[in-house]
């Protein structure tokens, strides 16, 4: 699914009212009947709500959902905010519309806010994508006021303040804090970063139907990978393959005490469905490998039996390293000769990306379009600090463009970035995956798909989405407190007997 930014989200409305020839007032009334689908089955008729409505169409949002709220028999209690002595036709309309069945009130200041009382429910129709500066005066100190209010505060398709790109944005402008966003066909890219979750809440996206075609063909810079962009990856296996058919991955890492990282990476590449799987550790790692994953062939033969170093001949297989690996000197030069001995894509994490970000003129050394998939702390030692998330993104796409190489910016709506600076969030997972080995589960899932010869960006979006639904799928049987990285491996058949599904 692209995310469109807001100059794209004004054409996709324009040229969705000229392809199916409706007004855009009827497009409102269209987006408006969405909302009060929404609420009217998660609140009871007794619900009381308070509808703060701005003066532009996301204001007009705000009054046809009151309008259509006030039918079905719900208390609403509307405000126009009366920020500026401009209003856009669609609101007009929708003020005309309103007044014939209710009382509006207007708050002209800032002097003349009435107080919330308790058991409203707050809508927030005061700005939307059309916002074009930082809150001052009435709209300031109005959201100021709602945000002190404990009241639940649903925003109609943006929190009033947010800016959805870079230019303009600040930590110190005022935004109102929804609990709950409903958003019109597409998410906003703010809705996937880490600092906007307090001021967004839960979001949902509402469809409204807006042009296929001109979503089709316009290109964006963001995506946001949905099960149905995921059923697009061809994951069918034909009758005559064999297990050559489906790569020979190899695993290094491990050092000694963390053997179990090599492990759970080598149990996940071939629940991942690699054809063959090498795990190359040093000597400690030989027979609890062998014990532990019998599919599994082990390498090594180290001139130190507790961590790796020395010679290192490349095998022509698909190479996955770092779990476990640890940063000892001798390791960093031994992983500088896998990276230099490595022609083909292979995955980098946890201490190989460690080592690269103490030795970052090696990165030049990495094979083209290698995937490296670091948590914040650790993507943050490779390119330095940033000031918010917008800049974040900018960090990763610099990183991938200058290196050529794809980064998987691992969290909540991990972020995946190819050398071209396309960035694509996913949609799967959950806070239970925040436990030992989940990185060291992905790493071998990513391996294995790329070993699989899925493209590396392929290979990066379906094993990141796989994870995650596999945790999503574990997540309902040990909830998320309980669950384990191995619950991750024991569900990655259920995600892609999920995934081919059709839906
Ligand atoms: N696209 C779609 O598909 C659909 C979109 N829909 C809805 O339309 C919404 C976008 O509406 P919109 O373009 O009228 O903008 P909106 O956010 O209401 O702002 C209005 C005006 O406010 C002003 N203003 C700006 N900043 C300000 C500030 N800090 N403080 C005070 N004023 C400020 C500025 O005017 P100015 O003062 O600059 O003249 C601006 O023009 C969208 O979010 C969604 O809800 C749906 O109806 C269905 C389909
Ligand atoms: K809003």
């Amino acid at each position: 699914m692209k995310i469109f930014n807001p100059q794209q989200i004004k054409e996709l409305d324009q040229y969705t009212i000229q392809e199916q020839s409706i007004s855009s007032v009827d497009l409102m009334e269209r987006a408006a009947h969405k909302i009060v689908d929404h609420i009217t089955l998660n609140y009871a008729i007794t619900q009381n709500f308070t509808v703060y409505c701005g003066l532009g169409n996301n204001g007009g949002d705000g009054l046809a959902v009151s309008r259509l709220l006030l039918k079905k028999g719900y208390n609403v209690t509307v405000y126009v905010v009366k920020y500026s002595a401009n209003t856009s036709l669609d609101f007009d309309e929708n003020i005309e519309r309103l007044k014939k069945i209710t009382t509006l009130r207007t708050i002209i200041s800032e002097k003349h806010i009435p107080p919330i009382p308790n058991n409203t429910v707050i809508i927030d129709a005061i700005l939307g994508v059309g916002i074009n500066r930082p809150l001052d005066g009435l709209c300031k100190v109005l959201v100021d006021a709602i945000n002190t209010a404990p009241n639940f505060k649903i925003a109609i398709d943006i929190p009033t303040g947010l800016f959805c790109e870079l230019e303009n944005y600040s930590t110190e402008h005022t935004l109102l804090n929804a609990n709950t966003t409903l958003t019109f066909e597409t998410p906003k890219l703010p809705y996937l970063m880490p600092s906007m979750a307090k001021h967004i809440g839960n979001w949902k996206v509402l469809s409204i139907n807006l042009s296929s075609h001109y979503k089709h063909n316009i290109a964006t810079e963001y995506e946001y990978t949905t099960l149905a962009d995921i059923q697009k990856i061809n994951i069918h296996r034909a009758k005559f393959s064999h297990k050559g058919t489906f790569g020979h991955a190899e695993i290094i890492g491990g050092a000694y005490g963390k053997i179990g990282a090599i492990v759970l990476a080598t149990k996940a590449c071939l629940k991942a469905g690699v054809g063959l799987v090498t795990a190359y550790t040093p000597n400690c790692g030989m027979q609890i490998l062998q014990t532990t994953v019998p599919e599994a062939m082990w390498t090594g033969n180290q001139p130190c039996d507790f961590y790796l170093e020395g010679n290192y001949i490349n095998t022509s297989k698909t190479i996955g390293m770092g779990p476990g690996l640890g940063v000892h000197p001798k390791t960093q030069a031994f992983l500088h000769l896998v990276i230099k001995a490595t022609s083909t894509p292979m995955v980098l994490d946890a201490d190989a990306i460690n080592i690269l970000a103490k030795n970052k003129e090696w990165l030049k050394d990495l094979p083209k379009n290698s995937i490296l998939t670091p948590h914040p702390k650790e993507f943050e030692r490779l390119v330095g600090s940033f000031n918010n998330d917008f800049e974040k993104l900018e960090k990763l796409k610099e990183f991938t463009e200058t290196y050529n190489c794809i980064i998987v910016l691992k969290g909540a709506n991990t972020a995946i970035c190819s050398p071209n600076g396309q960035i694509y969030f996913n949609s799967t997972g959950n806070p239970g995956m925040a436990t030992a080995g989940s990185g060291d589960v992905l790493t071998g899932i990513i391996t294995s798909l790329l070993a699989q010869k899925h493209k590396p960006i392929e290979a990066a979006i379906l094993g990141v989405y796989i994870h995650g639904f596999a945790g999503d799928l574990a997540s309902t049987k040990t909830g998320q407190i309980s669950l384990t990285a191995s619950d991750l491996i024991k569900n990655i058949g259920k995600a892609y007997l999920k995934i081919k599904q059709v839906s």
